[in-house]
């Protein structure tokens, strides 16, 4: 029997209202990531890419299918269940950052830990380790209204890594950077994804940043399909 993936995706469905106002975000979504692999998803705006991410990572539950990370079954867990496998397993990477703005690069990278309750001497040194791989030791001091966007975004990096987790979600994670700096975030995500083995969704419409993933996935009105000329766009780094 061959290994189950990463990440299952399976037939998930979701509805936003009822009657004739009724928004179908996603209509039967299913898909795959294996450990380690970056799976890009682009679509236009409004396409149902935030609502796939949030269903994977435990923040909305879908109306039909199932989410399945590392074996266990995110969409059959209790709410506290869910939470848990949220700290433990998954972290978000958002277009706004997403930093508290009162603390500095040190102190936004240390939340999880201290949510998850790691001791003091741990938390240091992750906490450091996570702001090295990034490129931020020096402005560990900083906060985020002293940093650049694309410095405040590594240091949303640095907290996902910090807490070690299986699974990255970036929602457009490039979209408040220019280009160039947009660049070098998606080329940082997927250095990392590929040092920590951490499967990483990475939603997108740049044609660059999706050349750097494994595998481009299309979503169209809440249905997924794979473009036929994404066949060329893996293991381009
Ligand atoms: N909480 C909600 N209530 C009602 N409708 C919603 C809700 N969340 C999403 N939708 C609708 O579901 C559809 C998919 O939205 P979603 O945010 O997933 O798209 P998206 O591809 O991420 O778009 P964008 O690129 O603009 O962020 C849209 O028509 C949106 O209006």
């Amino acid at each position: 029997m061959s290994t189950p993936a990463y990440l299952e995706v399976s037939r998930v469905e979701r509805t936003f209202g009822s009657g004739p106002t009724a928004v179908h975000a996603l209509r039967g979504v299913s898909l795959t990531a294996g450990t380690g692999e970056v799976v890009a998803v682009r679509g236009r705006s409004g396409s149902g890419k935030t609502s796939l991410l949030n269903i994977i990572g435990g923040l909305d539950r879908p109306d039909a299918g199932t989410v399945r990370v590392d074996g266990v079954e995110v969409t059959a867990l209790s709410d506290d269940d869910v939470l848990a496998l949220r700290r433990t397993t998954v972290a978000y990477v958002f277009q706004s950052f997403g930093l508290v703005p009162i603390l500095n690069a040190h102190e936004n990278v240390e939340i999880p830990l201290r949510l998850r309750g790691v001791d003091p001497a741990e938390r240091e040194a992750r906490v450091t380790e996570a702001l090295d791989h990034v490129g931020l030791a020096k402005h560990a001091k900083q906060r985020p209204g002293q940093l650049s966007g694309g410095q405040q975004q590594r240091v949303a990096l640095a907290r996902a890594l910090a807490a070690r987790p299986g699974l990255l979600l970036a929602d457009e994670p490039t979209g408040q950077l220019d280009s160039e700096t947009g660049r070098e975030i998606m080329e940082l995500i997927v250095r990392l994804a590929k040092e920590g083995q951490m499967t990483t969704v990475v939603t997108t419409h740049d044609p660059v940043l999706l050349s750097l993933a494994d595998r481009v996935l299309e979503i169209a009105d809440g249905a997924i399909g794979e473009p036929a000329e994404s066949a060329t766009a893996g293991g381009a780094h």
